[in-house]
């Protein structure tokens, strides 16, 4: 039986709008039915961060090693260093009819939109830019002079909000997890409707 490609979810916004804890809570619903693709990245692992399980922990050398070897569906350097995702994962799940997960900052993203144009684009916002960096001093992970450069960087972010299909803000982590599931089960929807429209079409000729 014919069976549809999954759907290519793209999550991503500022850092620290919360993308990670948004995620996470989705993934901790019973019943979620996405696949997290988890990414490689060249910075260090932070504590209690597990290679394989939070990123895939590489050198520089490697990294770029798969960048020439075509591996990754994308890639873009952040603050200092590599971040992307392995492209055998996401096209093994798409195929196989499941939904991918990709939490991923917008340059990336922008390149996703280019090959993937029938994904789905979901910018996460935060209430506002000074919400922003109290959530990221509060986080704690990074120094100040880190911090102030990821605050610099989400002003030039939020101006590729409008790129996207769906603006989500994070002011709740439980009501844009809710937003979030509204809008994939509303373009799953989508999807049927003109996958069965299409095939009466083709049935009428
Ligand atoms: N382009 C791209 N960005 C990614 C990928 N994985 C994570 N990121 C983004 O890289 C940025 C930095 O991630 P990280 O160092 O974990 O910091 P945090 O998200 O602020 O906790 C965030 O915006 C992530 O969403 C990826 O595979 N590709
Ligand atoms: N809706 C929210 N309200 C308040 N704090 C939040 C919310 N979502 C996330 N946070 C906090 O903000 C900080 C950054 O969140 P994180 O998920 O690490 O962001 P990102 O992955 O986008 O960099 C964390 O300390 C997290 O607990």
């Amino acid at each position: 039986m014919y069976k549809q490609r999954g759907l290519l979810i793209v999550l991503s916004g500022p850092s620290g709008v919360g993308k990670g804890t948004v995620r996470k809570e989705l993934f901790q619903q019973p019943d979620t039915n996405y696949e997290y693709s988890i990414s490689m990245t060249t910075r260090s692992p932070r504590e209690g961060e597990q290679d394989g399980i939070d990123y895939y922990f590489k050198s520089r050398q490697e990294f770029e090693r798969r960048i020439e070897e075509g591996k990754l569906l994308e890639y873009a350097e952040y603050v200092g260093n590599y971040y992307g995702t392995p492209l055998d994962y996401v096209n093994a799940t798409l195929d196989a009819g499941r939904d991918v997960f990709l939490e991923i900052e917008v340059v990336g993203a922008a390149q996703v939109r280019e090959k993937v144009p029938d994904g789905l684009f979901i910018f996460l916002a935060p209430p506002s830019l000074s919400e922003l960096q109290v959530r990221l001093v509060g986080r704690g992970t990074e120094e100040a002079d880190v911090i102030a450069s990821r605050v610099l960087k989400a002003r030039d972010e939020l101006e590729m909000m409008n790129l996207y299909d769906y603006v989500v803000e994070n002011d709740e982590v439980t009501k844009a997890c809710d937003r979030i599931n509204a809008i994939v089960t509303a373009e799953h929807c989508r999807r049927e409707r003109v996958e069965k429209r299409y095939l009466q079409m083709l049935e009428g000729e």
